[in-house]
């Protein structure tokens, strides 16, 4: 199967997770892609009513409205339910790096404010150790070069993410993205403790003990993972 199938496969099964009235989180990328495209096919066969959903980036937010799914600002809740996203790495202790898309702060904050996470993967993104992955980290560009000379400093190898045409990418929030192409990430809580101490970085792509759940697609089927938290 192809890695998009995979993709769906994954999607679609979380979906059936969102119950009626639910507030829910939904995640960045080309996995929830296929996940928000279920949800409206719930909606609109009358398997799920009352839903709304709070998203991680007007990517999603457009899709989702498009699709008649209600959407509300993450201001105006006072929790949500249920956060289904995608993720770039999963380790076998259940942390993560996300933000491929560069839309991990959103997504940090959704994540941290929603009773349950699951992730949706295609068997690729499963690793024994986390860092293959570039770990993005969102940098705001007053002294950015600063942030990027103190990383490079502390051996972290960064690298400032370019888009399409070469610039340097822009985030929703109007920031960079430094990525840190560290090969293989051994103590991530040590890491994701000294990038939080760093002024000038928004936040980074090292989500650690947020998920309940992650969802595979493999070439066998759906596997779901639980961790014990
Ligand atoms: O910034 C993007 C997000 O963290 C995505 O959830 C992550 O990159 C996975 O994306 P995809 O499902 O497209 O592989």
């Amino acid at each position: 199967m192809s890695q998009d199938e995979l993709k769906k496969m994954a999607g679609k099964w979380a979906s059936k997770y969102i119950e009626d009235d639910m507030t829910v989180g939904l995640g960045t990328g080309t996995t929830v892609k296929f996940l928000v495209d279920a949800v409206a096919e719930r909606l609109n066969n009358k398997t799920l009513k009352g839903i709304r959903a709070v998203c991680t980036s007007s990517r999603t937010a457009n899709q989702a409205k498009g699709l008649g799914i209600p959407v509300v600002d993450l201001n105006d809740v006072s929790h949500i339910d249920l956060c289904i996203d995608g993720a770039d790495e999963v380790d076998e202790h259940f942390q993560g790096i996300k933000g491929g898309g560069g839309a991990q702060t959103l997504e940090k904050m959704v994540a941290t404010n929603s009773l349950r996470n699951i992730w949706i993967v295609d068997a690729s993104k499963m690793v024994k150790q986390l860092g293959t992955f570039p770990l993005p980290t969102e940098v705001i560009p007053f002294g950015c070069e600063r942030v990027f000379t103190k990383l490079k400093w502390a051996g972290l190898e960064p690298k400032f993410r370019l888009d399409d045409a070469g610039k340097r990418f822009v985030t929703h929030n109007g920031n960079y993205i430094i990525d840190l192409h560290l090969g293989r990430i051994d103590h991530p809580h040590k890491l994701a403790q000294y990038l939080d101490r760093q002024v000038g970085i928004l936040e980074h792509g090292l989500f650690l003990d947020i998920v309940d759940e992650v969802v595979v697609g493999t070439n066998d089927g759906v596997r779901e993972y639980k961790a014990l938290r």
